[in-house]
């Protein structure tokens, strides 16, 4: 069956959907050879920008907290382009990730590439933490700095008439230990374009925040093609003092605008800099991505994602669409043998370094996923990210567990090697 032909197949399929992403049986140029327990990487492609905030000074203009989330803000911008157009670059276009299984892990480190030294290695952990629904949580820690980004993510998605719209669950905590500083970094809403057209792309929309524990508030709002600025990966950020000088616009200490896959400009005030006018925030097409270092697959333990997905990313590679067929269906069935055994023996999955904290249920007021979700107004429910605590989306939502990374658990791991 030509491309072609497959491809208006699966628009029909889709056109049945019914909100599980893995249900969709994609043709194969559609399938990508990677894991989404791999996409947690794309937080942290630009270590220096993310470990910035340890070398700001003190100095006799802005407060030092308002540079360090202007930082902060300058290294979410530019995890933006890894996260949702690498894909493009390498593959020429949006593929469908493979689903990961329960307990996947995916592992691996940077190593330090500044001249001084200063950065010293950073390492990843991602785990697959459920996987009915899909649920990624991750870890990104560099001792040296002692600042670890810890998070999770989960996505729904359904289907208009052109795009499908995904909306994500979770978030991600950055903590400064030596500045006693932390953030809360939520994520946007994305739908993928170009489905019709068969070349699917991401384009981020609506808003997402960031809360620094020193108070300031990023409120990033993202456009794309056809929107105000009309060119694709728009986005205007703007920094406040706190989330309630952010309701009124001309608080804003500092405004960013452009497009986070290309370049943006920031300026003084709450006016949008003009690329020209504004001085250069970020150039994405100027600043290489750094990709980790992970270990050879035959060095590799089974859970890890690409020993656990060899054969199906090589079928995938090859476009063989009966061996994708048949490599899947042996990984699927050994997954489910897994499954009823643990049924059977009333055992449960044990996680490797996360926790399922219950934020019901205990008494964790000082929690600092808490502290700053109160700051910024944001619902502490399993709603999607982003949502503020006084919308009605969080009526009928009863759920308020979030998982958090156990550094010691990792600290204390023997089989998994980096
Ligand atoms: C359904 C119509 C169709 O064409 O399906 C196949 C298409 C390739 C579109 C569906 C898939 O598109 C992929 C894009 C994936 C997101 C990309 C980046 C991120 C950021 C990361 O930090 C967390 C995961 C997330 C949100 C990915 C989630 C899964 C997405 C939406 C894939 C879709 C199955």
């Amino acid at each position: 069956m030509t491309s072609a032909a497959s491809w208006t197949t699966f628009i029909k399929s889709i056109a049945s959907y019914n909100g599980d992403l893995s249900s969709l049986t994609a043709p194969p140029f559609i399938l990508s050879p990677t894991s989404l327990v791999e996409y947690s990487q794309y937080w942290s492609e630009h270590v220096d920008l993310l470990l910035e905030p340890n070398f700001i000074v003190d100095s006799d203009d802005d407060p030092v907290e308002l540079k360090r989330m202007i930082a902060v803000t300058r290294w979410f911008i530019s995890t933006l382009k890894s996260q949702y157009c690498s894909r493009n670059e390498t593959l020429g276009g949006e593929k469908k990730p493979l689903n990961p299984f329960l307990g996947e892990i995916f592992v691996g480190k940077w190593e330090d590439t500044s001249k001084e030294q200063k950065l010293g290695e950073t390492i990843l952990v991602s785990e697959q933490v459920s996987h009915h629904p899909p649920i990624t949580a991750y870890a990104v820690e560099n001792k040296k700095n002692n600042t670890i980004l810890e998070g999770y993510n989960g996505v729904r998605a359904s289907m208009s008439t052109t795009a499908l719209n995904v909306r994500q669950f979770g978030h991600a905590l950055l903590e400064y230990r030596n500045l006693n500083e932390t953030y809360l970094v939520t994520l946007p809403p994305l739908h993928i374009e170009g489905i019709l057209a068969f070349s699917p792309f991401v384009e981020l929309e609506q808003k997402s925040y960031i809360q620094s524990s020193a108070g300031y508030y990023t409120v990033i709002e993202y456009s794309g093609r056809g929107y105000f600025s009309g060119k694709k990966n728009s986005f205007k950020a703007r920094i406040f003092k706190n989330y309630e000088d952010s309701l009124k616009k001309e608080k804003a200490l500092y405004t960013i605008s452009g497009q986070w896959s290309e370049k943006s400009a920031i300026a003084k005030g709450s006016s949008s800099p003009s690329s020209s006018k504004g001085e250069t925030f970020f150039d994405a097409s100027n600043y290489e991505a750094q990709h980790l270092t992970v270990k050879p697959i035959e060095d590799q333990h089974p859970l890890e994602s690409r020993k656990a997905w060899k054969d199906v990313a090589e079928a995938i590679r090859k476009g063989d669409f009966d061996l994708i067929h048949e490599e899947k269906s042996k990984l699927e069935n050994k997954q489910r043998e897994l499954r009823k055994a643990e049924e059977a023996s009333n055992a449960k999955w044990a996680r490797r370094w996360f926790d399922e904290v219950d934020y019901s249920k205990d008494s964790l007021d000082n929690d600092i996923f808490i502290t700053l979700s109160n700051l910024a107004h944001l619902s502490i429910k399993n709603v999607a990210s982003g949502v503020d605590s006084g919308s009605s989306k969080n009526d009928d939502i009863e759920g308020m567990s979030h998982w958090r990374f156990v550094p010691e658990s990792f600290d204390k791991e023997t089989e998994i090697k980096i």
